[in-house]
């Protein structure tokens, strides 16, 4: 059962004494000068931005600030702008058409390698860190994961898991919703992507893919005995173990789970994965699809407990479905008002805040020079909150996803919670639907309340979007549960 810690402090973000650090932080800009001089006569203009404090540039800051931060670097230099940020000079893009520049990446000028930095050794050779050619040839295999067929039986089994385990999640106190989604998230990653039971082994398992995300985000990035890039080193060759060792198996059982999608798919034209492809997609797929869908189903709930309209709202819908058994594939589609509050909270608390290239040649966005070799973030939750698209941004408003208003139909990358371009979220359907499966369940069986009137939830920001205190959210029982 999850119980009330206090705040987890310090963090990066949080630490004794940054009441007043906070504001000389806050201060020192260092001095605005361009990212690079454009070539003569190219009709480009300079990147313009500032690198902040010496040596930790503005790291702090984005852990404290988020997207607010990317947002007055907007409002002071435009679109594109540079600035010193965990250790080197990255180039931000806020907004959908700079968005649309990098994510299109008509000339092939922006690699994947961005990600390298981040997750490269703990996550090599998974589909968003391949490029061009070699990516286009996996992600075609992979897609055969995600047909329709398949995610039908995906959603039945996630359905089934889901099921059996929110009706037992403590009711009438104060629960910190956030672990207890991770934990089912985590159950679900187990029994439904590797197909295995929920036991001590793949608790062995769960343990060193957590490891690897946390090493990814490691301060000191290189392998020192104890620490978590160490571990994460360690943890990555146990999970190659695990998943090497069970491919025979697989390749040959009638399995529905995604472990043995993958062992066994193929396209039209008999390309299939080898099995060092397929530990290295099982491996990143993992990650991938983990810490994204805990933090939009949590925000989810959080929103829906600050809006017991919308809660109301969505509740009513999924009544219509409580006779059904467990809920599946169509069963979520059905979920319309839900579809709208979970759109909502990707747009407020975007899973992927920032998605990561680097220019592999000298190039420009919208008519900026950017040098070879610079690193770019797309900041997507920042580009959510621009209020030349987003009425009142900062307001849960459900309602702008629908006709006549369809606020994110302004442009195809107005709302980028799932990326856009090539390496677009392939699992995004599954996302959705698992979220709202969970979400659904949930409200069939439990009112969400805020702890106590006037409760707002903090985000820390110092990796993806979760809440500092674990989200503490009062389950009230329904009078009639249902079936
Ligand atoms: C709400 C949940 C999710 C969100 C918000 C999300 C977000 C994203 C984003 C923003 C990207 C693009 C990154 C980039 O361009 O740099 C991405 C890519 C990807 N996602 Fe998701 N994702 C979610 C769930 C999932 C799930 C459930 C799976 C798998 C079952 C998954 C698998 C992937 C893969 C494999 C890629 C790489 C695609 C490629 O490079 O071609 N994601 N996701």
């Amino acid at each position: 059962m999850a119980l009330l810690p206090p705040l987890k402090r310090p963090t990066l973000a949080h630490y004794p004494g940054d009441r007043y650090l906070e504001p000389l932080f806050r201060r020192v800009h260092g001095r605005v000068s361009p990212l690079a001089e454009p070539p003569a006569d190219s009709g480009l203009r300079p990147v313009m931005g500032e690198p902040g404090l010496p040596v930790v540039g503005k790291t702090f800051l984005f852990m404290r600030h988020g997207p607010q931060l990317s947002i007055e670097h907007y409002e002071k230099f435009g679109p594109v702008s540079w600035t010193n940020f965990l250790g080197m000079r990255a180039c931000a893009v806020v907004g959908a058409e700079a968005a649309q520049a990098v994510l299109v990446n008509k000339d092939k000028a922006f690699s994947q390698s961005g990600w390298q930095w981040f997750i490269g050794p703990f996550f090599k050779r998974g589909l968003m860190l391949l490029d061009g050619e070699e990516h286009l040839y996996h992600r075609r295999i992979m897609q055969e994961a995600f047909t329709r067929p398949r995610l039908e039986a995906y959603a039945r089994q996630f359905g089934a898991v889901i099921e059996r385990e929110v009706p037992q999640w403590p009711a009438d106190e104060p629960v910190q919703v956030y672990p207890m989604v991770k934990d089912l998230s985590l159950g679900i990653a187990t029994e439904i992507f590797m197909g295995a039971e929920q036991d001590e082994e793949s608790a062995r398992i769960a343990e060193a893919f957590e490891d690897c995300v946390r090493a990814g985000l490691a301060y000191v990035r290189f392998p020192v005995p104890g620490l978590r890039w160490d571990r994460g080193l360690r943890s990555r060759k146990v999970l190659e173990e695990y998943f090497r060792s069970r491919i025979p198996a697989k390749r040959a059982s009638d399995d529905e789970d995604l472990f043995a999608a993958l062992c066994k798919v193929e396209t039209d034209d008999g390309h299939a994965f080898s099995d060092e492809d397929v530990v290295n997609h099982m491996i990143f797929l993992m990650m991938a699809a983990h810490d994204t869908s805990t933090i939009t189903a949590t925000a989810v709930c959080w929103f829906l407990a600050k809006h017991p309209e919308w809660q109301e709202r969505c509740r009513e819908e999924s009544l219509v479905l409580a006779d059904a058994g467990p809920i599946d594939l169509a069963g979520t589609e059905k979920l319309q008002s839900l579809d709208l509050c979970v759109m909502e909270a990707l747009r407020l608390v975007t899973p992927v805040p920032g998605m990561a290239r680097r220019a592999v040649r000298d190039t420009e966005i919208l008519g900026h020079f950017v040098p070879e070799g610079t690193m770019i973030t797309v900041s997507a939750w920042a580009s959510h909150l621009l209020p030349m698209i987003w009425t009142a941004a900062d307001q849960f408003d459900p309602s702008r996803y629908e006709e006549p208003r369809r606020e994110d139909k302004q442009h195809r990358l107005a709302h980028m919670a799932f990326g856009g371009g090539a390496h677009k979220c392939i699992g995004m359907s599954f996302g959705r639907a698992e979220v709202k499966a969970l979400v659904h369940t949930i409200l069939l069986h439990h009112r969400l309340e805020l702890p106590h009137p006037g409760y707002e939830v903090a985000w820390d920001m110092t990796s993806l979007p979760t809440p500092e205190d674990g989200l503490p959210l009062v389950l009230r029982p329904l009078r009639k549960a249902p079936r």
